[in-house]
């Protein structure tokens, strides 16, 4: 794992957390981005050399709206930058931990990214980030 790529936060309206964080940062964020196949519309915002992921639910299945629901608003999920998913997931699995997409999906702000279930790593949902353009070739 190369560093925190981004923190996740659970929002109940982006709109609203984007002010927020605007506040507590002290500055803008620098882009929004719907992610349909997760059910989530991001704002992003950076932190030095890592990111601040606000998500909000698209829809009522969501894992955003399920999270909300259950535990209310707050940390969703911690993402870490990798070199080689593919080669991650495979020493991942061999540590024992629950890889819940073993194909990297399309995520946000140019990733593929693989999640791992947060009751295999103490009740922390574990996303794993890898740069998209890094598969093209
Ligand atoms: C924008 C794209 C991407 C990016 O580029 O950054 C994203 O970040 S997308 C983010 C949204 N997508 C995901 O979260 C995908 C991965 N998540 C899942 O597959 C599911 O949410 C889950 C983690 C498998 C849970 O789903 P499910 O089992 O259907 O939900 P339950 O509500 O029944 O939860 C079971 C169990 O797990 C606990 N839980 C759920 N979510 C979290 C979480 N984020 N952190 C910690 N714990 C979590 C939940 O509380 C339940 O626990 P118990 O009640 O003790 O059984
Ligand atoms: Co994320």
């Amino acid at each position: 794992m190369n560093k925190i790529e981004h923190i996740g936060i659970a929002v109940a309206n982006i709109e609203e957390a984007n002010k927020v964080y605007k506040s507590l940062l002290g500055y803008e964020h620098y882009k929004t981005e719907t992610v349909e196949g997760e059910g989530v519309k991001t704002s992003f915002f950076k932190c030095g050399d890592s990111k601040i992921e606000l998500l909000e639910a698209t829809n009522e299945n969501s894992p955003i709206a399920k999270f909300i629901e259950k535990k209310g608003e707050g940390i969703h999920h911690i993402a870490f930058a990798v070199t080689d998913i593919e080669a991650e997931v495979k020493r991942l699995q061999k540590e024992g931990f629950r890889v819940l997409n073993e194909t990297p999906k399309q995520g946000a702000d140019g990733k593929i990214v693989v999640f791992l279930h947060p009751k295999s790593s103490h009740g922390v949902l574990v996303e794993l980030c890898q740069d998209a353009n890094i598969n093209d070739k």
